[in-house]
């Protein structure tokens, strides 16, 4: 049973989500979105209810400058935010787009620091300090992250939260750059810092080792405010928490709180419309959308999914837009499917006759499964024969 009483397990009114399909998206393969393309992202996100945008660094290109121009100006309800190192120079030119909110970022693993930019961790600190401070004095939200989290040390990451916290910062952020965390660190850092910080806190997961959505799930758990997304969960390599995936996972904890902050039965369109930018398919299994992602074939869930279909669902689909499909052609069918089948046709079997018309079916799609046109060609036969 989903849970829907009046204290959800973990309300929605919690967390918000900061899409950024048109930032970590951008760094998808596929993706190379073109100013109009950024403009109609943006606007269906807005539609659809997310409360912040992220978007491509100002610094990436004289186009990324412009597009970020042009998004503030829409005037959405949706936050526009953009995503710079922690520098001077990218904090002042983020500033000068208008956006309302900067989230920077500053690796902290020994990797990062050694491959990436070469600073130590008091080095950071200080550089981060003068950067919020200044970001701040401009009047802008500012979010610290340090990059690569989950492959930092523990008291490095304490240390560097504690000073962003102290000059003020409104967020900070925790990333699993590589997708390598497990649901479990997750949750046991996401506490820490809860602990460690009083402001908000934003979770950003990779989905390398199949647990983005996991992760997302385990941070919010923990006391995480913001979830970062994506579209399809297009990202670098094969991406981060996908926006669908996550709202599913988050769906059935609290339903009527989701269903109030976000017009969940726009998600078919964000997905399609991603899907048409990046020249891809949604996947057959996408969470939600997919095209069998409500496909029902086995003939003991038939049965029940006739008499009820919360029996094998956990979310009904109607709630985000989609279609339940019932595949009665096919040698795992049961007799009470072929009933249901016949009965939308107007056609009625005794007992025995259900049986054997059933056996029948089962047998012809021993050499292949019966579209609609031939199950309704077979039953129609039977029924006189
Ligand atoms: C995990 C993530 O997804 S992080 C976000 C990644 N996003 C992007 O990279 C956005 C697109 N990037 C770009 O357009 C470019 O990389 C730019 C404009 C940001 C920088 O371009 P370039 O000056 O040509 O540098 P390049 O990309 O080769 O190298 C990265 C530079 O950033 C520095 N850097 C890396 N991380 C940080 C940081 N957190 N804060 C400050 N500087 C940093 C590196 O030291 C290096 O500078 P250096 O040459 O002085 O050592
Ligand atoms: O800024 C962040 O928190 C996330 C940056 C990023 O894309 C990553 O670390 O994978
Ligand atoms: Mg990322």
């Amino acid at each position: 049973m989903t849970q829907s009483d009046s204290t959800p397990a973990i309300p929605a009114t919690s967390w918000a989500i900061i899409d950024s399909t048109l930032r970590e998206g951008e760094q998808f393969a596929r993706a190379n979105f073109s100013g109009d393309d950024k403009l109609e992202v943006a606007r269906a996100l807005d539609a659809f209810g997310v409360e912040f945008i992220e978007v491509t660094t100002p610094m990436a290109s004289p186009q990324s400058e412009l597009d970020a121009r042009r998004l503030v100006n829409l005037g959405l309800n949706a936050k526009i935010i953009t995503h710079v190192r922690c520098a001077m120079e990218d904090a002042r030119r983020a500033i000068d787009t208008g956006v309302h909110g900067i989230d920077l970022l500053f690796g902290t693993s020994s990797y990062l620091r050694e491959f990436s930019h070469g600073k130590n961790i008091e080095q950071i600190i200080d550089q981060a300090r003068d950067v919020i401070s200044f970001v701040k004095s401009q009047g802008v939200t500012v979010r610290f992250s340090a990059e690569d989290t989950f492959r930092s040390q523990e008291r490095d990451l304490l240390a560097v939260y504690r000073a962003v916290d102290e000059v003020g910062v409104h967020r900070v952020g925790l990333a699993d750059t590589v997708g390598v965390a497990t649901p479990r660190q997750v949750y046991a850092l996401v506490r820490e810092v809860r602990r460690a910080v009083s402001c908000d806190i934003e979770f950003h997961g990779h989905n390398d080792t199949g647990c983005a959505v996991s992760n997302a799930y385990e941070a919010v758990e923990a006391g995480a405010t913001h979830i970062d997304t994506s579209v399809l969960g297009i990202g670098e390599r094969n991406g981060i928490t996908p926006l669908g995936g996550f709202l599913a996972r988050m769906f059935t904890l609290d339903p009527q709180g989701l269903i109030d902050k976000y017009h969940l039965e726009l998600l078919p369109q964000l997905d399609a419309m991603i899907a048409r930018m990046v020249d891809l398919p949604i996947p057959w299994n996408n969470y939600l959308t997919g095209e069998f992602a409500y496909n029902h074939k086995a003939g003991m869930h038939l049965k029940a999914i006739y008499l009820n279909p919360g029996a094998y669902e956990a979310i009904p689909p109607e709630v985000f837009g989609v279609g339940r499909r019932v595949q009665v052609g096919s040698r795992l069918t049961g007799k009470h499917a072929v009933a249901y089948k016949a009965r939308e046709l107007g056609l009625h079997f005794g007992e025995d006759a259900l049986r054997t018309v059933t056996d029948h079916i089962k047998a012809l799609a021993d050499h292949g499964d019966l579209d609609d046109a031939h199950l309704e060609r077979v039953l129609r036969e039977w029924v006189s024969a």
